[in-house]
């Protein structure tokens, strides 16, 4: 278990990446070794589901069997399984399989089969792992079907026909429950549709440590892939000292909320009160403070003109809820432009994105003291203003050159500012290139639906804004702190993936002695 305050970060690939790192052991003769290891680790996670429904001993495993390395790590794997008892069965999807995985499972008394048969309690999805490319087609296996509504979903190395570095998948692709990767966490497993088709991940580890390259994309766990060996840890939060003011604690000022919207602003500064931070300056017209501060009274209210007589905040958060008042959006421009010339952190969310597109005009880009926080909608908007149509596709949902984590990283360059792309896994990426990947999940699954309601985004400003103010790490850490905190906040109200909550309950989750609103 990690603490509360400290992240582990585990390396993540791409599909090439870990092909590259395998070559110099299958030139070496070492490529039976890797697959057995793969083998072992996915039988082992079988048995420990069978275990948990019951045994090993008798249980029927079914798996859907490709004809390349694939469906090579499955037979080998059914070969354990059937050594401890398990009755194995395999239905070869394109009438072949790799042959000396095939013989061994013939040997250890697996039987090949035509259907899935009833019942089957787990099924492996083996049909095509790295090697994928172009459509793919779900077999139509007889039996299949049934079997999905009632047999525990095992992925070998990644759910066939999910893309191993987008995360691209089509329909026809099988959700499992778990998938056992290989080597190491693809990017696939994470982003797209694959962060939800994947399930729960385990690594198993099968030797390519040393052969494997530095890479540039991390993802934000806890998960159960934890273990990983090269697993590193992200920057902890500082806790406040002892001797700390307010001011030396640290700052933040939020200009959110209009008469149109006024629920934003409160929501931005409660979760700031709620994180913990010297003090919380709200910058909005009397109409929306009075609402604020009736909720929060430790927020200071200050009149928009009057903003510039203010001691200056250490952190900024430019957007929610300001709508499309000009004069508030020329308010939050002027406060923009203090952040770009003092350097100071800064979030743009929501309606602060509208004030990229002068930056762009006026500087040629933001800088790296500013966070920007879209939702894909709010991207594509801002690819617009870019005319930058191959940004655009990249934020396609599911067109055929969506790739999210490329997208926020060719933002964060255009911008030359971090970039928070939000979503079920939320990428964050660096000018630099650097990206971290973080998939909600509750348990280990993927999934916290529950964030999925008006104002959520609202509430991870003030988290973003409080943490910035707070902590000295990069905006990167800073960012993957508050993401985390965010949805952990939400895991822990909604155990059970109900999306039975609104934003202003995440508050009081973020911290129960806050005062209520
Ligand atoms: N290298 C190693 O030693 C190790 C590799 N490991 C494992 O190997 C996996 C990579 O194996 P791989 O390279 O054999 O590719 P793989 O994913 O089985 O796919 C090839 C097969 O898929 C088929 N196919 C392709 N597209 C398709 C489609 N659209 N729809 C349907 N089928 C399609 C294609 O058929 P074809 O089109 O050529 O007839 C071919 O038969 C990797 O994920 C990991 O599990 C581990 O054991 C560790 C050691
Ligand atoms: N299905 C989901 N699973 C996990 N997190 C989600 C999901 N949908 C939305 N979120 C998170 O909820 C927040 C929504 O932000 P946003 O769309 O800006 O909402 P709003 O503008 O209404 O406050 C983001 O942090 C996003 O990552």
């Amino acid at each position: 278990m990690t603490r509360d305050d400290e992240l582990r970060l585990l390396p993540v690939y791409r599909g090439e990446q870990i092909r590259e790192a395998e070559a110099p052991l299958i030139e070496a003769g070492r490529g039976a070794e890797l697959m057995r290891r793969a083998a072992y680790g996915l039988a082992d996670c079988v048995a420990k589901i069978l275990q948990r429904r019951g045994r090993v001993y008798g249980a029927t495993v079914t798996a859907m069997v490709g004809s390349g390395n694939n469906g090579a790590d499955a037979l080998y794997a059914l070969s354990f399984l059937r050594r401890r008892g398990a009755a194995v069965r395999a239905v070869l999807v394109r009438g072949c399989a790799h042959q000396a995985s095939l013989a061994a499972f013939q040997r250890a008394g697996g039987r090949v089969v035509e259907s899935v048969p009833e019942p089957t309690e787990v099924l492996i999805d083996a049909v095509v792992g790295t090697g994928f490319s172009g459509d793919y087609q779900r077999p139509q296996t007889p039996g299949l079907e049934a079997a999905l509504s009632t047999a525990t979903v095992v992925a070998c190395d990644l759910p066939s026909g999910v893309d191993a570095d987008t995360g691209q998948a089509g329909d026809g692709v099988i959700s499992a429950e778990h998938t056992v990767t290989f080597g190491g966490i693809k990017q696939g497993l994470l982003a797209g549709a694959g962060s939800h088709l994947s399930g729960q991940l385990h690594t198993a580890d099968i030797g390519l440590g040393p052969h494997l390259p530095k890479t540039l994309v991390r993802a934000v766990s806890p998960h159960p892939a934890a273990d990983v060996a090269s697993a590193g840890r992200g920057e902890p939060l500082r806790s406040p000292a002892s001797t700390d003011h307010k001011y030396s604690r640290g700052t933040v000022g939020i200009h959110a909320g209009s008469d149109q919207f006024p629920g934003a602003a409160q929501l931005s500064v409660g979760a700031a009160v709620a994180t913990g931070v010297g003090m919380v300056t709200l910058v909005a017209p009397e109409t929306v403070r009075a609402h604020v501060v009736a909720a929060w009274p430790e927020t200071l209210g200050v009149e928009p003109d009057q903003q510039g007589r203010q001691a200056r905040t250490g952190a900024t958060v430019l957007g929610p809820g300001l709508g499309n008042d000009p004069q508030r959006l020329n308010e939050a421009q002027a406060a923009l432009e203090q952040c770009l010339d003092d350097g100071s952190p800064c979030v743009l969310d929501a309606s602060g994105l509208q004030l990229i597109r002068h930056q762009l005009h006026q500087r040629g880009g933001l800088g790296h003291n500013v966070l920007i926080t879209p939702h894909l909608g709010e991207a594509r908007r801002i690819a617009g203003d870019l005319r930058d149509q191959v940004l655009g596709r990249m934020l396609a949902t599911d067109g055929p050159k969506s790739d999210p984590v490329e997208a926020a990283r060719r933002l964060s360059g255009s911008l030359d500012c971090f970039v928070l792309l939000k979503g079920a896994t939320t990428v964050i990426a660096a000018p630099d290139a650097e990206v971290l990947l973080h998939r909600a999940q509750t348990h280990g699954r993927p999934g916290v639906p529950g964030l999925a309601t008006a104002g959520t985004g609202d509430v991870l400003c003030g988290i973003l804004g409080a943490l910035a103010a707070t902590q000295q790490g990069s905006w990167l850490d800073v960012a993957a702190h508050a993401v985390h905190r965010h949805t952990q906040a939400a895991a822990g109200l909604d155990p059970r993936a109900e999306a039975s909550f609104g934003a202003s309950a995440l508050i009081r989750a973020l911290s129960p002695s806050a005062v209520a609103p």
